[in-house]
C-alpha cells in the first residue's frame, strides 16, 4: 500500500474563483455557448485547481470534486440511476434534464445537503432502476490531473449514504446491487494505478439505525474483500460517526476521516492499524484555525492510529475561494479570516508541525453564561388575531399571493455593480428600483393576485442585504460559495454584536403601498435564517447569535407596523437546515429556542396584523409542529414536487393556522397548467379547512424570467377564482 501524504483536503470549491463555471453554464443553457466550451471552462478550472494545491504544498490532491451541476447527481448519473425520462445525447445534457426539467418533464427534487446552504439532486431510485457502472468521469479526472503531472485522489460519495440520500433507495434494500458497481468502479481505479480512493459517507454523523450501520459495515467489508483495488479511505464530516465509527473500522478499510471540529475525539482506541485523516482545519466556517487546539486534536489522534494525516473538516465546497481579494474589508475582521486557499495553506503548516509537536495542556473551559430569558408572545391566540385580520384584510377565500421576490432582472444587477463602482449615483439607483417596484404592482393588478409584495428588487440576495444594514456584519466582494447548479450566494461574516441602527426596509414597502389599495406584504428575513446563511463567531453560543438577530427583526417589523403594513412576512427557510444531525434531544433543544427566536422577532405586532412565514429547500414536514409552533398567522411551504407527501403528513391536517402548500415549482422554467394547479389546491382543500388555505408558489421568483412568472400567476388566480367560485 502506498502511504497516505501527510496532508489533504477532502474537496475543494469548483464554480471557479470568479465563478466561471457560472457563467459557462448559464450562456449554454441559453444557447450563447457550446458544450465544447462549457466542457473547456471546466477542464480549465480543474487545472487550475491542481495546480493551486500543488503550489500550496498540499501533499496529496483530490479530483472528482468538480461537477458540473451537483456531486450527487455525477453519482447518480456514474451508476446508471437515470429514470428514462431524462436521458440524453451526453452526461452534461442527462444531468441538467434531471436538474432543471425539459419540455413537459419535470426535474428531481431537491434538498439541502445536510445542514448547509448547499442543495443537492435527490436521485430516484426504483426497482425498475438498472445500475450500470460509468467511470469516465471520475477515470476522465484522474487522467487529466495526471497529464499535468498531479497523481490524484478520486472523490466519490459512497455507496451507502448514496442510497440513504435517494428517493426509493433509503431502504438500502437496493444496496448490493450498487456495491457490484462499487467493486467494478474499484477494478477500473486500480487499471488506472489510482493509489487511493476516498468514499464519503457523511450520513453517519446522523442518528442512524443499527440495520444502517451493520450495513455500513457490510459494505466495507465487501469493497475491502476486492482483490485489485485502491487503497480505501472512507470519509465523514459534518459531526462526530459515533456508532459508526467502530462499525467501520471493523472493516478493512485502510484510512477512515474524522471531522475533529464538530465531532469530539472519541472512542479512538477502534482506529488501530488504520490512517486517520484528522480533520481539524474547518471547512464550514471562514475562521483561521486555532493551531494550538488542532495541534492538540492531531495529537489525540497520533495517539491511537497507525498515520495520521492532517486535513479539513469537510470538502472546501462551502467556503469562498481566497480572502486576500477582499481588500474593501475591515483589516481587524479581515486578519481573523481564512477562505479556501488559507485554509489549505493552514493544513500544509500544521502537517509540518505535526511530527516535532509536544501535547500542552487544554485551557479552562468556562462555562458559557446563562442566555437572557425570552420574553413570550404578546399577541392574543390565534383564533381572535384571525378574526382582527378577517376584519382588518378582508381577503376573498384561497387568497393568492407570492414569496416575495420578483424576478431579479440583468439590468437590476447591473445597476447595483454599477452603483458599487460608483459609474450609478445613489438617486438614480433608487429611482429605477422604484420603478421596478411599480411595474411588480402593476402586474400583481392586472393578474388580480390579492396580497401584492414589492417584488424586493433592492436586495442582491435575501441575507446579504440585511447584512449590509445591520452592524455586526461583514460582507466580501468575492466570496462566492455555490448554493445549487449556477446559483451562488455571498454569505455575510458576523463578526460582532449585532444591531439595527435605522429602519432597512420600510421606505421600499410603504412605497409599494402607496401604489396600490390591494394589502402588500412587508418581506423580511428570519433570525434563524439570516445566522444560518452567514459565517458566523464562534465565541458566542449559536442562540444568543439568533436572538441578538431577533431583536433587530423585532424592531423592523414594528416600524413596518407603525407605518400602515397590514401583513409582514418573517421568512425561515433554513429552520429546517439547522436541526442538529444527531440526538433527539439536541433537536427538541435546538426547536424550542429557534421558534422563541421567531417568536421574538414577531410578537411584537399586533393582533391586526398578519405574520406570514415561509419554508423551502428542505423537508419542512418532519418539522412541522415546530412551524406551527411559530404561531406565524400563515405559512407558505415548498410541496409543488412533493405535494402528496406534505399533504399526507398527519401534522398537515392538525396544522392549525392559514397553510399555503406551494403549487408552482419555481426552479424549472417550465410553466404549470392549470389542470396540475387545481389538483393541488384540490388536494390541499381536502385536508385543510377552506378558509385556511392559500394559493402560492414554492418559493420567490427571482430566479425567473417575466414571461413564466406571468404565465404561471396568471393560472394561479385563475384556479383560484374558479374553485371560490365553488366553495
Ligand atoms: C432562496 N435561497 C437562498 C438561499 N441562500 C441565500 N443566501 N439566498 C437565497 O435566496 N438558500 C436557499 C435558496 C436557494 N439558493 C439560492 C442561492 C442563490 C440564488 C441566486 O439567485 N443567486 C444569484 C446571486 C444573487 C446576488 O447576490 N446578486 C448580486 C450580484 C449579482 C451579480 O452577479 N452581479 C454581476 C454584475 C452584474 C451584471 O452585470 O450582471 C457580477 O458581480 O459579476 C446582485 O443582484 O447585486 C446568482 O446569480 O447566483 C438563488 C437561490
Ligand atoms: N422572500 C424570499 C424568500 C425566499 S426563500 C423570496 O421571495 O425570494
Ligand atoms: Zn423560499
Amino acid at each position: 500500500m502506498i502511504p497516505f501524504p501527510a496532508s489533504t483536503v477532502l474537496g475543494y470549491p469548483r464554480i471557479g474563483p470568479r465563478r466561471e463555471l457560472k457563467r459557462a453554464l448559464e450562456a449554454y443553457w441559453d444557447g450563447r455557448a457550446t458544450i465544447e466550451e462549457l466542457r473547456r471552462t471546466g477542464a480549465e478550472l480543474r487545472a487550475a485547481t491542481w495546480r493551486r494545491l500543488d503550489e500550496l504544498g498540499l501533499g496529496a490532491l483530490p479530483s472528482n470534486t468538480f461537477s458540473c451541476y451537483d456531486h450527487v447527481l455525477d453519482t447518480a448519473i456514474m451508476l446508471g440511476a437515470v429514470p428514462e425520462r431524462y436521458r440524453a445525447a451526453t452526461p452534461e445534457d442527462t444531468a441538467f434534464a434531471m436538474a432543471r426539467g425539459t419540455d413537459g418533464v419535470p426535474p428531481l427534487r431537491m434538498t439541502k445537503w445536510f445542514d448547509t446552504n448547499y442543495h443537492y439532486i435527490v436521485p430516484e431510485i426504483g426497482p425498475e432502476t438498472v445500475f450500470r457502472l460509468d467511470p469516465a468521469k471520475p477515470v476522465g479526472e484522474v487522467r487529466e490531473a495526471r497529464a499535468l503531472g498531479c497523481e490524484t485522489r478520486p472523490v466519490l460519495l459512497g455507496p451507502v449514504t448514496f442510497l440513504l440520500l435517494s428517493e426509493g433507495g433509503s431502504d438500502l434494500g437496493r444496496l448490493d446491487d450498487v456495491l457490484g458497481e462499487y467493486e467494478r468502479l474499484l477494478g477500473v481505479l486500480a487499471g488506472e494505478g489510482v493509489a487511493w480512493v476516498q468514499f464519503d459517507e457523511p450520513a453517519f454523523v446522523a442518528d442512524r439505525t443499527a440495520a444502517e450501520i451493520a450495513a455500513l459495515r457490510r459494505a466495507y467489508e465487501r469493497l475491502g474483500a476486492v482483490t485489485r483495488r485502491p487503497a480505501l479511505f472512507v470519509a465523514s464530516y459534518f459531526g462526530g460517526l459515533g456508532d459508526a465509527l467502530p462499525a467501520l473500522a471493523a472493516t478493512p478499510v485502510e484510512a477512515i476521516g474524522l471531522d475533529l471540529v464538530r465531532g469530539a475525539p472519541e472512542g479512538l482506541g477502534v482506529l488501530a492499524g488504520k490512517t486517520v485523516v484528522a480533520g481539524v482545519v474547518s471547512g464550514r466556517d471562514v475562521w483561521r484555525t486555532d493551531r494550538e487546539r488542532a495541534l492538540r486534536a492531531l495529537l489525540a489522534v497520533r495517539e491511537h492510529a497507525a498515520q495520521v494525516v492532517v486535513s479539513t473538516s469537510c470538502s472546501l465546497l462551502h467556503v469562498p475561494y481566497d480572502v486576500t481579494r477582499e481588500d474593501g474589508l475591515d483589516p481587524a475582521v479581515r486578519e481573523r479570516l481564512a477562505f479556501a486557499e488559507q485554509k489549505v495553506a493552514e493544513v500544509v503548516e500544521l502537517a509540518a508541525a505535526l511530527p516535532g509537536a509536544v501535547t500542552a495542556p487544554a485551557p479552562a473551559v468556562h462555562a458559557p453564561a446563562a442566555p437572557a430569558s425570552v420574553s413570550g408572545g404578546g399577541r392574543s391566540p390565534y383564533a381572535v388575531r384571525a378574526a382582527a385580520q378577517a376584519e382588518a384584510l378582508g381577503l376573498p377565500p384561497l387568497p393568492v399571493t407570492t414569496i416575495g421576490s420578483f424576478p431579479q432582472t440583468g439590468e437590476l444587477r447591473a445597476a447595483r455593480a454599477a452603483l458599487a463602482s460608483g459609474e450609478l449615483d445613489e438617486a438614480a439607483y433608487e429611482g429605477l428600483v422604484r420603478a421596478e417596484i411599480e411595474r411588480v404592482i402593476r402586474l400583481q393588478e392586472r393578474l388580480g393576485l390579492d396580497v401584492l409584495v414589492h417584488g424586493e428588487p433592492e436586495r442582491n440576495d435575501m441575507v446579504q442585504y440585511f447584512a449590509e444594514h445591520l452592524e455586526g456584519f461583514a460582507v466580501t466582494r468575492h466570496g462566492w460559495v455555490q448554493s445549487y447548479g449556477s446559483r451562488c450566494t455571498r454569505p455575510p461574516i458576523l463578526h460582532g454584536d449585532v444591531r439595527r441602527p435605522a429602519p432597512i426596509t420600510v421606505r421600499w414597502t410603504s412605497y409599494a403601498q402607496s401604489l396600490t389599495a390591494k394589502p402588500v406584504k412587508g418581506m423580511l428575513t428570519g433570525p434563524v435564517t439570516i445566522v444560518a446563511w452567514s459565517f458566523v463567531r464562534d465565541d458566542l453560543p449559536l442562540r444568543e447569535v439568533v436572538f441578538q438577530v431577533a431583536d433587530a427583526v423585532r424592531e423592523e417589523v414594528r416600524d413596518l407596523e407603525a407605518a400602515g403594513t397590514a401583513i409582514v412576512q418573517v421568512d425561515e427557510p433554513a429552520l429546517r437546515e439547522l436541526l442538529p444531525l444527531r440526538g433527539q434531544a439536541e433537536r427538541e433543544r435546538y426547536l424550542e429556542w429557534a421558534v422563541a427566536a421567531y417568536r421574538r422577532a414577531t410578537s411584537g405586532a399586533g393582533d391586526r396584523t398578519q405574520i406570514h412565514t415561509h419554508l423551502c429547500y428542505s423537508d419542512a414536514e418532519s418539522i412541522l409542529a415546530a412551524v406551527d409552533a411559530l404561531d406565524a398567522d400563515v405559512t407558505s411551504v415548498e410541496s409543488a414536487r412533493s405535494h402528496a407527501r406534505l399533504l399526507a403528513e398527519p401534522a398537515v391536517a392538525g396544522f392549525g393556522r392559514g397553510l399555503g402548500p406551494g403549487v408552482y415549482d419555481i426552479h424549472s422554467p417550465r410553466v404549470p397548467t392549470e389542470a396540475e394547479v387545481e389538483k393541488s389546491v384540490r388536494a390541499a382543500l381536502a385536508v385543510l379547512p377552506a378558509e385556511r388555505v392559500w394559493v402560492n408558489p414554492d418559493c420567490g421568483l427571482k430566479t425567473r424570467t417575466y414571461p413564466q412568472v406571468e404565465a404561471a400567476l396568471t393560472t394561479l388566480v385563475a384556479v383560484a377564482r374558479r374553485l371560490r367560485a365553488r366553495l
